[in-house]
């Protein structure tokens, strides 16, 4: 007997790490596996009673061979030489009913193969709309390896499984049930002691059943681990070059590579526990009929056609039982792999964005707390009313809920309790065109893609024209679009820019998208200082004649806004403008006086 291939790819998942964040997606449980399962056969319900009812008759078919081969040992037994004209009749029965069994198995396979092929391709699709239907938080949160992992290794190995390993097993199992009633009608006695005597292999078998699914499920988790890790020594090169991290990151990869390495050796372990127990356990039942079958003839209980019959089906039974242990492994691996495929069903969708339209521009915080994760509280009843127009700067020490204000802000995170709304609408419900056209959020991260530029822009206004994205451009200064090889048509996947280009790509992303409101957090602050005077320039004429709020990192920004927002702890202690809290000598007061020395305004 031999082992398919074990089968890798991601984390038993679900689990928070230290900080609230999640480590991994969820993984179903056996109740949810079964019930997808059930989804699956019933998507499917005429393929599947077409391989039933064409399987039951190949299975059917290959019973008359041993039942045939026992006539002709009983009429041999009973008429000699005299027997050969019905032996002949028997042995063209054997020919016509081995050839329908061969005809029905293949047909049977072959309509298993294709609803294993649909099937696969429906449990692909269901996870691409899963996983596209994550909300960004989610993706923000889990490890970028799980749900890679999830969608490679994972999906694979459960569409790999659907192929080959469904219609094998299917087709053997219903030839061994098939194999065993007959032996049960033709000599019960040696039917039953037939099914005492494969007792050894199923305990063999719920042996390794109890140990495998946990044993794969740690396999597979262990791959995602090692991926993730891969991942982010890889996204991050040039920090851990910049800062000597490599041995630290080698050292991470090692645990990784051994926590894979043990994974696979318990796997192993147990297989090659089983298989050999196995093998010795078909033979038993054989024995076993061979033993007792012998006997009842000797005191003619049972002719000698039906012990030969019994025996020959009990040998028979050693091919299909092979087929399903062997693909029992890659069946309890992919058991493993449709659980964690199947987890991404746990997570909450995203709610249907709703189809109210904001009456104006007004930006209102009520009563808000949020909590990462089900971790502490990072906004604690915040109360904040953005007015149209203004500039209002968000300042407090690290940590205080600046980030996450803005998060709420534009709509990325949703409130635990209290509302987040712009023109009386939650911005958290609002579909992202529209969304797109109130508030955009600009941070460091922006991203380009590996798509032409016209598409890249065309993000954010997806009618806008030519003309509409030069002009856009030219707002933020971009002087380098006649360099490009192919102007708005290059490929910024085979010609990529680099960070200030990138910058400014985003930058006039944010005009076409021409929002209302514009929320900053640190923006400019991984720029080099000349790149920075650049981009704090193209940033300039983005904000101009909107509303800003900017998460200031210098008190220099909520100098020059209309009004400064204290966060400390989560909550707003302070709001006012920059002169009416210097004035007010408190928390901005005091950190306004160490940036800039006593006696400053
Ligand atoms: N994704 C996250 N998961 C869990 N906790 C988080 C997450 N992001 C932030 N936090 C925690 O929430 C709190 C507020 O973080 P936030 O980034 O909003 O503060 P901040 O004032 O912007 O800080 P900084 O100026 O350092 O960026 C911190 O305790 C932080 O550790």
């Amino acid at each position: 007997m031999s082992a398919p291939a074990a089968v890798g790819g991601g984390a038993a998942g679900g689990r928070r790490a230290a900080g609230g964040r999640v480590d991994g997606l969820p993984v179903a449980d056996g109740r949810r596996v079964r019930r997808a399962m059930a989804g699956l056969l019933s998507a499917e319900a005429r393929a599947v009673t077409g391989m039933v009812g064409l399987a039951a008759l190949a299975a059917a078919a290959g019973l008359a061979p041993p039942r045939l081969l026992g006539q002709i040992v009983d009429a041999v037994a009973a008429e000699g030489a005299a027997a050969v004209a019905g032996v002949d009749r028997l042995a063209l029965g054997i020919v016509a009913a081995t050839a329908a069994q061969i005809l029905l198995t293949r047909w049977t396979l072959l309509v298993a193969h294709r609803f294993g092929e649909r099937t696969a391709a429906r449990v692909r699709e269901q996870f691409l709309d899963r996983a596209l239907g994550l909300t960004p938080a989610t993706i923000e949160r889990v490890p970028a390896g799980d749900l890679a992992a999830r969608g490679t290794g994972d999906v694979g190995a459960v569409a790999a499984t659907l192929r080959d390993a469904v219609p094998e097993v299917f087709v053997a199992a219903t030839q061994a049930v098939f194999l065993l009633g007959a032996v049960l009608l033709v000599a019960p006695v040696l039917g039953a002691a037939g099914l005492l005597s494969l007792g050894a292999a199923a305990i063999a078998v719920r042996w390794y059943l109890r140990r495998a699914r946990a044993a794969y499920l740690e396999e597979g988790a262990a791959g995602s681990a090692l991926a993730d890790e891969l991942a982010a020594t890889v996204a991050g090169a040039r920090t851990v070059e910049a800062l000597g991290l490599q041995g630290r990151r080698l050292a991470g990869g090692r645990v990784a590579v051994d926590r894979v390495r043990r994974a696979r050796l318990r796997t192993l372990f147990l297989r090659s526990v089983l298989f050999p127990l196995v093998d010795v356990s078909y033979v038993l039942p054989v024995v076993a009929v061979l033993l007792l079958g012998g006997a009842l003839h000797r005191h003619a209980e049972l002719s000698l056609g039906a012990v030969t019959a019994c025996a020959l089906y009990l040998r028979q039974l050693a091919a299909p039982l092979d087929i399903i242990l062997v693909w029992m492994e890659r069946l309890q691996a992919s058991g493993a792999a449709y659980a964690r495929v199947e987890g991404l069903a746990a997570v909450p969708p995203a709610p249907a964005p709703g189809t109210a339209a904001p009456a104006g521009d007004r930006i209102e915080m009520t009563g808000v707390w949020y909590a990462y994760d089900g971790g502490p509280d990072v906004l604690r009843g915040v109360d904040l009313t953005v007015r149209p127009g203004e500039r209002l700067a968000v300042v407090g020490v690290s940590g205080a809920g600046k980030s996450t204000l803005v998060r709420l802000l534009a709509g990325v995170d949703r409130p635990r309790a209290g509302t987040v709304t712009v023109g009386g609408v939650p911005v958290a419900d609002l579909p992202p065109g529209l969304l797109r056209r109130q508030l955009v959020l600009v941070t460091q991260e922006h991203h380009v893609f590996r798509d032409s530029l016209r598409d890249n822009l065309r993000l954010a206004a997806p009618r806008a024209t030519d003309t509409h994205l030069r002009a856009a451009l030219a707002t933020v200064g971009v002087n380098w679009l006649d360099e490009l090889p192919a102007g708005l048509d290059t490929d910024l996947g085979r010609h990529p820019l680099d960070g200030a280009r990138a910058q400014q790509v985003a930058l006039a992303r944010v005009v076409l998208a021409n929002p209302h409101t514009v929320l900053l957090d640190e923006a400019t602050a991984l720029l080099d200082p000349r790149t920075a005077r650049g981009a704090e320039r193209a940033l300039a004429a983005v904000l101009r004649e909107r509303t800003v709020v900017v998460v200031a990192h210098r008190l220099q920004t909520a100098r020059d806004a209309d009004r400064v927002a204290v966060l400390d702890a989560g909550r707003v202690v302070e709001l006012g403008s920059h002169d009416e809290l210097v004035a007010a000598g408190g928390t901005y007061a005091a950190l306004w006086r160490s940036w800039h020395g006593d006696g400053a305004r």
